[in-house]
């Protein structure tokens, strides 16, 4: 995995990064990210999980200072730059929500006391939904919560459109966009291969349809078996390069979007401030019809969570 550590444009000078959800994917990016910053904050809902989590990353053996990792040390969120949230559970089909819905919750005041000023990178699922949950529920500003979305949904298209092309993934470019792992829009106006429009490609038939099933098997066997976990951690290590170097890179990403009311998968700018400018390409008319439909199903799941949290006590 590439790291963000020694490139050096508009480096700030402590990075301090928080985790909040020490589960394998949360721990797992704990391990890979902590030679990368000068301070870990590990958060959990469960205060003994993430006492046991420093503990075993201290004695991991890293370059960082035991002093350095430091265990529901909320406050000090005032420092960090980026807060990533992977919440369990890890079921992906029909998840039972009511513990993300109470973990926010009962973060939000501590969140809200530390005055924090960072951008959150959520990875839970369904994960345009949680994002606005996070966002309405923590009330920080939209442009400051973001969430993986369909970043990884895009990789898959990308390398199902290099693998049908004989060619490396780096030559595919173009976004899926509405709802990760649910009502995604691979975008054919934007797919570019080489440079070039995939109506412009010479020689040969190309399969859209065959290469959108084979992307999307490629998500159902990753699902199936339980995995996910890897490409969880290249998708938030891109998103935490972004911030941290203030790279301004283009990344289709869960937003909040006024053009849809709500929050949905777009392709915008990621820097230190989080989200900046929406990458606004010509889309098909079906294309944006289905971003909307994406859009629609992602404001119900939101009415889920609010009926979820009313529920509790
Ligand atoms: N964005 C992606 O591409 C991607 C890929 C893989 C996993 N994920 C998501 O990341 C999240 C974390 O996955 P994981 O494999 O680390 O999960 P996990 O079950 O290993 O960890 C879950 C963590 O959530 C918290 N939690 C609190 N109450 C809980 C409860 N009752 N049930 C479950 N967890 C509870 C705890 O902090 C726990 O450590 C999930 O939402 C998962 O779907 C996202």
């Amino acid at each position: 995995m590439r790291g963000w550590f020694f490139f050096g444009k508009g480096r700030v000078n402590v990075r301090t990064l928080a985790i909040y959800g020490l589960g394998v994917v949360g721990a797992q990016l704990a391990l890979t990210l902590a030679n990368q910053v000068d301070e870990l904050l590990l958060l959990d809902p469960d205060e003994q999980r993430a006492v046991a989590v420093a503990n075993d990353l201290q004695s991991a053996g890293l370059a960082l200072p035991a002093k350095q990792i430091k265990a529901q040390a909320w406050a000090d969120l005032k420092r960090a730059q980026a807060l990533v949230v992977a919440l369990g559970p890890a079921e992906v089909v029909q998840p039972d929500l009511s513990a993300v819905v109470a973990a926010v919750r009962v973060a939000a005041p501590q969140v809200q006391a530390a005055d924090f000023t960072g951008v959150v990178v959520n990875l839970t699922q369904p994960n345009e939904a949680t994002t606005a949950w996070l966002q309405a529920t923590w009330q920080l500003p939209p442009q400051r919560v973001l969430g993986s979305g369909t970043l990884v949904d895009t990789q898959q298209l990308h390398q199902a459109v290099a693998a049908a092309l004989h060619l490396a993934p780096a030559s595919v470019t173009g976004y899926v966009y509405g709802q990760h792992a649910g009502q995604i829009v691979p975008a054919w106006s934007t797919v570019q291969v080489d440079g070039r429009l995939l109506s412009a490609l010479p020689g040969g038939h190309f399969d859209q349809q065959q290469v959108q099933t084979n992307a999307r098997l490629m998500a159902y066997y990753v699902i199936r078996g339980q995995a996910g976990q890897l490409a969880a951690q290249t998708a938030a290590n891109r998103l935490l390069g972004a911030i941290f170097q203030d790279q301004q890179l283009v990344v289709p990403a869960a937003v909040f979007h006024p053009q849809y009311g709500g929050y949905v998968s777009f392709p915008v700018r990621v820097g230190r401030q989080g989200v900046g400018t929406y990458l606004l390409l010509d889309l098909y008319p079906v294309e944006q019809a289905q971003i909307q439909v994406a859009a629609e199903t992602i404001a119900t799941q939101v009415a889920e969570l609010q009926q979820l949290n009313g529920a509790q006590p």
